[in-house]
């Protein structure tokens, strides 16, 4: 295939989880984050509230040394920002944001239409992605002050925050020159991947790319689920994000659909909330060498599914080890699992909490991981796979680590 014309086409060129890495969208973590009250962390899927100046300043380091390494770092709040291509996509945008934010009352819409319409683009962006309090309404309108204290609801948001942006993995996915746009497991995250709706729409760089999957169906699919394994193999999830109806309808599209797909695996994973997504347990390091999480890798099972000449699909359940299976179908002569933990169940499970697992690949054997998960790092490093170390003290309290926070838009084939 002529890369350079498919990326002209679709700006998007994702075919394996290793290739060279050369465009990746990020978001840098704002105002969403100093809107965490103790109160609303379980509903807002985190465990802490991260002190934001220091989580910009590791996530700059991350972004830096992506740069450093060739990766050119798009910014999610940009991308949105240069989607809004004139006057009705900007009225649309507000108005859907709106509406999907259980915003009601219409004296409230009103004036959370007129506080958002009163800004530029990119601060307007920004202000969804934070969250509005009543008390910024209440400062713009002293009458709508009068109001909101007499209806006597003292929740303090007009607009919940959305302080899971960070993780660009999850709302929606490239996957091989295409797109899938998620149905978020929780409404919490479902309002993050209006911004993907609005980027693949509008955007003048990505508005061509085919559509594996849409934020309109009716069971959930999370980026975090999907691994490109392989120009031909995918690997999804099947977790407590991801439902099994998702997959089968991503199989279809993608398998019937895409130039090079041919098989996808699907791993049934144990559904918690630290196993959240597939890629919290197992992520690709190498053509042959992947990290895993030990403490589960029993309760791991693998079903494979293929059209066969008819166009039908057909779904096996796979039996034995996981590195028979992977080797199997990636046709390698030998694959490698480097256990997070470097064989301690406790160094395991307390590494994995921090994202251990979860390693972002720039290149073949060559990966960015989190400084704080030490024996996890020596093992790879051991197993004779690069490390970028990036700082991690802040950022992992939103239970997300390198791979999480990033969704590549341009890789090199492996
Ligand atoms: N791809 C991932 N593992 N993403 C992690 C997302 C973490 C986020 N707090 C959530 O619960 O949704």
């Amino acid at each position: 295939m002529n890369k350079g014309v498919s990326f002209l086409e679709t700006g998007i060129h994702n075919t394996s989880e290793i290739g060279r890495l050369k465009k990746v969208l990020l978001h840098r973590p704002g105002g969403e984050l100093e809107n965490l009250m103790p109160e609303y962390l379980e509903r807002l899927l985190f465990d802490d509230i991260p002190y934001l100046k220091e989580a910009q300043r590791e996530h700059d380091a991350f972004a830096d040394c992506l740069r450093q390494q060739g990766v050119e770092v798009v910014y999610l709040r940009d991308l949105v920002a240069e989607s809004i291509t004139d006057a009705d996509v900007r009225a649309d945008l507000i108005r859907q944001f709106l509406e999907e934010s259980g915003v009601k009352d219409d004296r409230l819409r009103e004036s959370l239409e007129d506080f958002l319409s009163a800004l530029p683009d990119k601060e307007m962006v920004s202000a969804m992605m934070a969250g509005v309090r009543k008390s910024q309404l209440r400062a713009n309108s002293a009458r709508l002050g009068d109001y909101l204290s007499a209806a006597g609801d003292d929740y303090p948001f007009a607009v919940d925050p959305l302080p899971n942006l960070y993780f660009t993995r999850d709302p929606f996915a490239t996957i091989g020159t295409g797109v899938s746009i998620h149905k978020m497991h929780t409404a919490t995250r479902n309002r993050e991947t209006l911004f993907g709706k609005f980027i693949f729409e509008h955007h003048p760089d990505y508005r061509n790319a085919p559509r594996w999957y849409d934020r309109g169906e009716t069971s959930s699919l999370e980026g975090g689920d999907i691994l490109i394994l392989s120009p031909q193999v995918l690997a999804v999830g099947i977790s407590q994000r991801t439902e099994e109806d998702s997959i089968d309808a991503l199989a279809e599209t993608v398998l019937s659909e895409s130039k090079t797909f041919r098989k996808l695996l699907a791993f049934d994973i144990p559904k918690s909330r630290s196993f959240m997504h597939l890629d919290t347990v197992f992520t690709m390091v190498d053509r042959d060498k992947f990290t895993v999480h030990p403490n589960i890798l029993q309760q791991i099972t693998v079903f494979v599914m293929e059209l066969d000449e008819n166009r039908k699909m057909k779904i096996r359940q796979e039996d034995g080890r996981l590195e028979d299976i992977l080797k199997e179908h990636l046709e390698l002569d030998k694959v490698t699992l480097i256990p997070c933990g470097q064989g301690s169940e406790i160094d395991a499970a307390r590494e994995q909490w921090s994202d251990g697992s979860n390693t972002l690949a720039i290149g073949p054997g060559e990966v960015v991981v989190y400084s704080r998960n030490y024996v996890t790092n020596r093992a790879l490093e051991e197993a004779g796979i690069r490390l970028h170390t990036i700082p991690s003290a802040e950022l992992s309290r939103g239970r997300g680590g390198p791979r999480c926070m990033s969704m590549p838009l341009w890789r090199e084939d492996p």
